[in-house]
């Protein structure tokens, strides 16, 4: 066994949570190393999640735009692209991000060990690396940024060739003329527009009886409506009863007695924390029945020295989070204050995309919270005329008295984007959160970004009526 000492810090898992750690304790000088599982850097959220995911989205939008175009229209058929095409361009943003990842170590001086992190005790880390080697790691801290897997229920078969889940599904070699979704969470909804964009036949299945009923009911109603548009089938309210694969499709049959059966099957229906083998019960450390671990506001597990970030720690569950809390984490063990990851902004990369952060219409509705609600359409925005991405709004709420923004809600053409101009405003300290800056503010024409002087106007002209 090769044993190596004097370590300050030992990340597990290099995702967005372990690299942001590893980064931010390297530049302050802290001795870091980090050890990864897969063959190469960057995590599930490169590998299979995010990244790839983000890359898919964007084609299938290109085809689609391509289709709106009346000089470009008939160049590509959506029904002639192969699903394996889209991968192998998908596997180039991969091998970018990849490298660009990879090199952040070495210019940071970041020992990278190859291999399965195991904790022997509170101060060392085992890692049987791809060789066979094991190496003993004597480190004062550890960070559990491990991530998380697609859940998967015990009577379905994943092995079977029609059966995907978030993962598997970048393997797949055929492009299916209808596929199945289960469960319309935001992995299940990304996908479903994925698909539909493509032409393919898709059911999407949702055990809840609203999409995303997280979200302000306006914006979900809106996916569902151009979700439908598009040609996808949303089955609400549903929960599977069993699934049958066979060499031709699978069936999945629900509890309300339907019977659906489709060339696949793609499982998006939760995600389980990856805690599992990795010598948890020799520190004690018990993980709740989704695999994920508690931590305190440090992000300190049961065990002072034991860290645990990103997807391991369940809420938010995001790339966006992960960053920070693996930031913010690091810089904590290394002395400085503890930051919070809140207000967290939601950027959903459906067709027409969502991006949202503060408070809905219903949560400021039960709060006896008196607002007010400026709305911009983006069809009658110049730019959006121009770019012929006519769906979608900007919703902002505001407080009738004060006039602080409570709340940004969009969708449409680069929501994910410019709901961050709202963001920006929204936390400013007490008067400077105010409507007001979008109405003395002059905008660059035509921009998107435009929507917010358009929905303030609209929005400060209902309260002065
Ligand atoms: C399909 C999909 C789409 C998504 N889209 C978005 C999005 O658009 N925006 C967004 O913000 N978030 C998105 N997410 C969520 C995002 O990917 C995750 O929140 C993020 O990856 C979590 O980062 P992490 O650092 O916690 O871990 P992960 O990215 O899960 O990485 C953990 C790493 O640790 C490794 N590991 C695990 N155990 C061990 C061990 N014992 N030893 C060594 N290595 C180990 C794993 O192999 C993995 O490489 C998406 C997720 C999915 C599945
Ligand atoms: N654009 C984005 O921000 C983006 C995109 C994709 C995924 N993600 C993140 O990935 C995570 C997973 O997404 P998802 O679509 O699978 O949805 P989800 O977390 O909404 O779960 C879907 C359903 O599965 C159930 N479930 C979750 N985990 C389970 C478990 N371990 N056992 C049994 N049931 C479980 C949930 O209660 C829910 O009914 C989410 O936290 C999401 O925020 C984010």
């Amino acid at each position: 066994m090769d044993i190596s000492a004097g370590w300050d810090l030992v990340v597990i898992g290099s995702g967005p949570a372990g690299e942001a750690a590893a980064m931010q304790a390297a530049k302050k000088d802290l001795r870091v190393a980090i050890v990864e599982d897969q063959k190469a850097m960057g995590g599930n959220c490169t590998h299979w999640g995010t990244i790839p995911s983000k890359a898919l989205r964007h084609q299938v939008r290109q085809v689609i735009r391509t289709q709106r175009n009346p000089l470009l229209r008939g160049i590509i058929n959506p029904r002639d692209v192969r699903w394996q095409d889209l991968i192998r361009r998908t596997r180039e943003v991969i091998d970018s991000q990849v490298q660009v990842r990879t090199d952040f170590y070495i210019r940071n001086r970041v020992t990278i060990f190859a291999g399965r992190g195991r904790i022997a005790n509170p101060h060392e880390v085992q890692v049987d690396d791809v060789e066979g080697r094991t190496h003993l790691l004597e480190t004062k801290n550890i960070l559990i940024a491990t991530g998380s897997r697609p859940y998967h229920p015990a009577d379905v078969d994943f092995d079977h060739p029609r059966v995907y889940d978030s993962d598997t599904i970048l393997t797949m070699n055929h492009t299916p003329r209808h596929i199945i979704i289960y469960g319309a969470g935001v992995i299940g909804s990304e996908y479903a527009c994925i698909f539909t964009g493509l032409g393919i036949r898709v059911d999407l299945v949702n055990s809840r009886d609203h999409l995303l009923d997280f979200l302000d009911t306006e914006i979900s109603d809106a996916l569902s409506y151009h979700l439908r548009d598009q040609g996808c089938t949303i089955r609400q309210g549903e929960e599977y009863k069993s699934v049958v694969a066979d060499e031709d499709g699978v069936t999945l049959e629900l509890h309300s007695g339907k019977k659906l059966r489709a060339d696949a099957l793609l499982w998006c229906n939760g995600r389980s924390g990856n805690t599992g083998n990795m010598g948890l019960e020799m520190v004690g450390l018990e993980p709740n029945n989704r695999g994920q671990l508690a931590v305190n506001e440090r992000y300190q597990t049961e065990v002072e020295n034991i860290y645990a970030v990103g997807d391991v720690v369940g809420w938010p569950s995001l790339a966006s989070a992960s960053y920070d809390q693996g930031r913010f984490c690091a810089a904590a063990i290394a002395g400085d204050e503890i930051k919070q990851v809140k207000d967290v902004p939601t950027g959903i990369y459906t067709i027409p995309g969502i991006s949202s952060v503060g408070q809905t219409e219903q949560e400021l509705t039960e709060a006896k919270i008196p607002y007010e609600v400026g709305q911009a359409f983006f069809r009658n925005l110049a730019r959006a005329q121009i770019t012929g991405e006519r769906v979608g709004m900007l919703k902002i709420l505001f407080h009738r008295e004060t006039l602080a923004i409570l709340g940004i809600h969009c969708f449409g053409y680069q929501a994910m984007e410019i709901v961050h101009v709202g963001q920006a405003i929204m936390r400013q300290p007490g008067e400077h959160n105010t409507l007001e800056y979008f109405i003395d503010t002059t905008f660059n024409y035509p921009t998107m970004a435009e929507a917010y002087r358009v929905a303030a106007i609209n929005g400060i002209n209902r309260i002065q009526r």
